[in-house]
């Protein structure tokens, strides 16, 4: 009897917990919904995590600001037609995009060779553009390379059908949150994804370095799988100004629930709305291989995308966790 009143008791809790969680998500913007899926047992990930739908800044860091921001003037709204930013030697905003040496004329090779030598802007060299024009995905270049992505902005004059508008648009896949056998929860796409295809940006409180350290500190073991650092331009800066955090455990989007996997489906990527601004951008996850529906997806916790010395990220840490991502090349730890 005693059983089972703790029993009624503790799965009206739940019940409630599992409600207000369901509540939560029905606060995401996206053009799916995102669910939450648990066969495994009664649980419900914590309440202490908040959905949100952009950053949030904390204290010390500079909000995005807006004068800083330019638009392309180059390009045209209707696209096509030699006009629209696809065309990239026009485009503006591909300033600091990757140039393509392969459609290079000879004059250009000479001018390249230049600014290589002396500095200077590549506006007006053909750059990669970042998106397959006609299936809306990351193309090869990108996903292999670690260059940043720049899309277009609100100050631009080509106008909402622009093909550099991809990440600003949101996640436009359905997602299910559920309850893993062996690592918490993690996250899946209802439906199939293409190699190529965006998934969903990292949401979570931007804080100074040192407010990120303060928490790392105070939380201990498995605190840093919820930090992302905004040091992608780290070299640019040449150590000149404060460099950023996301921090996702208390508030963020459906990506925070994404495991490691030492072989995995999804990664990370940047991506700038203003290409002045080299301490705030958007952490966006794409497919880099086909994913079937309902597979888990997952990212290398360790392929670290910032301009720090690598061996650093990678060295082993006294508070590794073991890894249960099950892949045959497994490094057996989080961290190492
Ligand atoms: C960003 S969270 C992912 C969501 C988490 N599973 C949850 O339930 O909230 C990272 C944490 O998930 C767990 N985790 C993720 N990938 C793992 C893996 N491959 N092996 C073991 N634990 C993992 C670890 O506890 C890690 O600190």
């Amino acid at each position: 009897m005693i059983v089972a009143a703790t029993m009624a008791r503790t799965s009206a809790a739940e019940y409630k917990i599992r409600y207000e969680f369901i509540r939560r998500l029905l606060a995401l913007r996206g053009a799916k919904p995102v669910r939450l899926v648990n066969t495994k047992d009664l649980s419900t990930p914590p309440l202490k995590f908040e959905f949100i739908n952009q950053y949030i800044y904390r204290e010390g860091v500079h909000q995005p600001d807006p004068g800083t921001v330019e638009g392309c003037v180059s390009c045209r709204e209707n696209m096509g037609a030699a006009c629209g930013c696809e065309y990239t030697k026009l485009c503006e905003c591909l300033e600091y995009a990757e140039v393509n040496v392969s459609k290079l004329t000879e004059g250009e090779r000479v001018k390249l060779d230049k600014i290589t030598r002396q500095g200077g802007s590549t506006l007006g060299l053909p750059k990669r553009f970042p998106y397959s024009r006609e299936q809306g995905i990351l193309v090869t270049a990108y996903l292999d390379s670690r260059y940043p992505i720049y899309e277009c902005n609100e100050r631009c004059i080509c106008g909402p059908i622009c093909k550099t508008r991809m990440v600003q648009h949101g996640r436009q896949v359905g997602l299910e949150i559920f309850k893993t056998a062996t690592r918490g929860w993690g996250l899946r796409c209802t439906e199939g994804l293409r190699r190529g295809q965006f998934i969903d940006v990292y949401h979570g409180e931007i804080v100074t370095k040192e407010v990120a350290n303060g928490r790392l500190e105070a939380a201990g073991k498995g605190k840093e799988s919820y930090l992302f650092q905004l040091d992608k331009f780290d070299q640019v800066l040449e150590g000149r100004g404060a460099l950023y955090e996301v921090d996702g455990e208390y508030f963020g989007g459906p990506t925070r629930f994404i495991n490691h996997s030492c072989e995995p489906n999804c990664r990370q990527y940047v991506v700038s709305y203003n290409k002045n601004d080299p301490y705030l951008y958007d952490i966006a996850f794409f497919a880099i291989r086909d994913i079937p529906p309902f597979e888990e997806l997952t990212f290398d916790y360790l392929d670290y995308d910032g301009a720090a010395d690598e061996d650093g990220a990678k060295e082993e840490a006294a508070d590794s966790i073991p890894c249960r991502c099950g892949a045959e090349q497994c490094r057996k730890w989080l961290w190492k």
